[in-house]
């Protein structure tokens, strides 16, 4: 079978794919330092002012300067976007589907060069890199075909049953015009790319607002869609503005819909806005998870190990569906414990661009700060640090936002278990039985992902009683992580998410549109 790169393949990619990366990689770092601007009705636009955005990698790295959108570009940006909505909503579909793929094919062709972009703009490791930005190609292809495979969502209806009257029925779904985009730091190429793709297929035009700290990624995706032949207006970049900027655009009065991926507190309050009109308007929120796996008895115990600690430590546990509690049955849990405690041990921390790497820094310094505090805060409460529990700043860690990787034992009740701390850090408790450890995974008003290591019976009974979107079974590439447009939908339950229909599922897409039932008498 050709290889073909998804979260469950990277960890065995072949040869070519490394020495692609070096080299883009390369290039990359010898272009650093250029000034990004807005992309707003189909040009660069300057900004009042531009900031320097360096590298967690290596705080003295400057990556670029990127142009600091105001409220007065939230309100430039969507009438560029109002006014392109009439003609992009009326473009014939084959028309927009060959854009769609036209922009995946750039992405995929520009993916090497991208994925260095994004590791050294977020510090993910060139895999996890090069796997978000492949994910964004395939969301595009993805949303393309399946627009295609429903007919563009316009049915024809039966005729009313009338006796000398032909009465014809349609079921049409149309955009809503202009949809913002608001994304979070982690992914921030393929929850841009993502939801711009199903907006844009669906005949929204839109506004994307990246996150502050990483503009870097939604400017490149800027200009592939330029590239692929978007009309002018129908995509518009803001930058990784402020939070401030996000809410004017969440508030504006011609946004008429809005995908937020990020934080729960900041999703609910975006949903709290967009009820508070004249009449409501349709968020989709995708929102943040608190991760669980069961481990019990019967579990292959290798496997466990391995996912377990994939999806605690992968892009330094910063990912939504990041593995962040463990529940161990008492009877294994001595073998599994030192296992985990050895593997987590053996981890490869540094610069993340580098092949053998497999744990780059954290992404700010606030991650880096609460990583500290959140030490401190162990100390206090008694839990018990197995492995990691510092940071790292000898040598060249000096010069950026590095920690170990830690895993920390505590009774299910300590308040670590609790809250998402978003950070390389893994909690594991002991429990009695799969009753005990189901009743902790459920008790928390999140819902993203879960997983479980255990026999058949544990398993058929486990994917009964979680409340989890996104499930996985004995998987050792990602005990919770590692959903893949195609594969696995991938959308939250509870706190975790609004909508009920997951990202990239057959009932993703008809989120971004408005249902008109056409009745017409002959
Ligand atoms: N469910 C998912 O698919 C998913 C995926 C990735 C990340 N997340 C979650 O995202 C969080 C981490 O990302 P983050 O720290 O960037 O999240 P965040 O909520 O702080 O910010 C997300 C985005 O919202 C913007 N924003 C902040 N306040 C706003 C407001 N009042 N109005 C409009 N926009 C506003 C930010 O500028 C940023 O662009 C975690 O909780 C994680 O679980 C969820
Ligand atoms: N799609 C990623 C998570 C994205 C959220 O941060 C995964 O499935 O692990």
């Amino acid at each position: 079978m050709a290889f073909s790169l998804t979260y469950s393949t990277m960890f065995n990619p072949p040869a070519e794919m490394h020495d692609r990366f070096e080299a883009a990689a390369a290039k990359v770092r010898a272009g650093l330092g250029a000034r990004h601007d807005l992309f707003i009705g189909g040009k660069d636009v300057k900004a009042a002012s531009y900031a320097r955005v360096t590298s967690p990698i290596d705080t003295s790295l400057v990556l670029g300067e990127f142009a600091e959108a105001t409220v007065a570009d939230v309100d430039t940006a969507v009438a560029a976007a109002k006014a392109a909505a009439a003609r992009w909503r009326k473009t014939p579909v084959a028309d927009r589907l060959a854009i769609m793929r036209r922009a995946a094919d750039i992405i995929e062709e520009r993916v090497y060069e991208m994925a260095a972009a994004v590791a050294l703009e977020v510090g993910k490791n060139r895999m996890e890199a090069l796997g978000e930005v492949q994910e964004t190609a395939d969301f595009f292809r993805h949303y393309a075909d399946d627009f295609e495979a429903n007919g563009g969502f316009d049915r024809k209806l039966p005729n009313d049953p009338l006796d000398g009257w032909v009465s014809t029925n349609r079921s049409v779904m149309k955009p809503h015009g202009v949809w913002a985009v608001i994304v979070p730091f982690n992914f921030p190429f393929a929850l841009a790319g993502g939801p711009i793709a199903a907006a844009l297929v669906t005949g929204n035009t839109v506004v994307h607002k990246g996150a502050p700290s990483t503009p870097w990624s939604g400017w490149m995706l800027a200009d592939c869609l330029r590239d692929a032949g978007l009309p002018a207006g129908v995509f518009n970049d803001l930058g990784g503005g402020s939070d401030e900027v996000g809410k004017a655009l969440v508030g504006h009065k011609d946004v008429g819909g809005v995908t937020f991926t990020g934080s729960h507190e900041v999703g609910m309050a975006i949903q709290r806005q967009m009820l508070a009109g004249k009449f409501p308007k349709p968020v989709i929120a995708e929102m943040g998870g608190k991760n669980a796996c069961m481990v019990t008895k019967h579990a292959d115990l290798e496997r466990a190990v391995l996912g377990c600690s994939r999806s605690a430590f992968g892009l330094s546990g910063q990912k939504c569906s990041a593995l962040s509690r463990i529940y161990v049955d008492q009877v294994v849990a001595d073998d599994f414990i030192a296992r985990l405690t050895k593997q987590v041990e053996s981890l490869v921390v540094g610069n993340p661009l580098e092949k053998p790497v497999y744990m780059g820094p954290v992404a700010t310094k606030e991650a880096y700060e609460r990583y500290k505090a959140l030490l401190a805060e162990l100390a206090a409460s008694g839990g018990k640090i197995l492995a990691g529990g510092k940071l790292l700043t000898e040598g060249d860690f000096a010069r950026g936002f590095f920690v170990a990787p830690t895993l920390v034992e505590a009774p299910a009740d300590h308040p670590l278990f609790a809250r998402e701390l978003f950070l390389p850090i893994l909690m594991v408790a002991r429990v009695a039985s799969n009753e005990e450890s189901m009743s902790h995974i459920n008790n928390t008003p999140l819902g993203l992902t879960a997983g479980v290591f255990g026999n058949a019976a544990e398993v058929d009974w486990f994917l009964d009683h979680v409340e989890a979107g996104v499930t996985y079974v004995n998987r050792p590439q990602g005990a919770t992580t590692g959903a893949w447009p195609g594969y696995q939908p991938f959308g939250g339950w509870k706190g975790s998410g609004n909508t009920g229909c997951a990202i990239a599922s057959f009932y993703y897409l008809p989120r971004y549109m408005r249902e008109q039932s056409q009745t017409v008498v002959e």
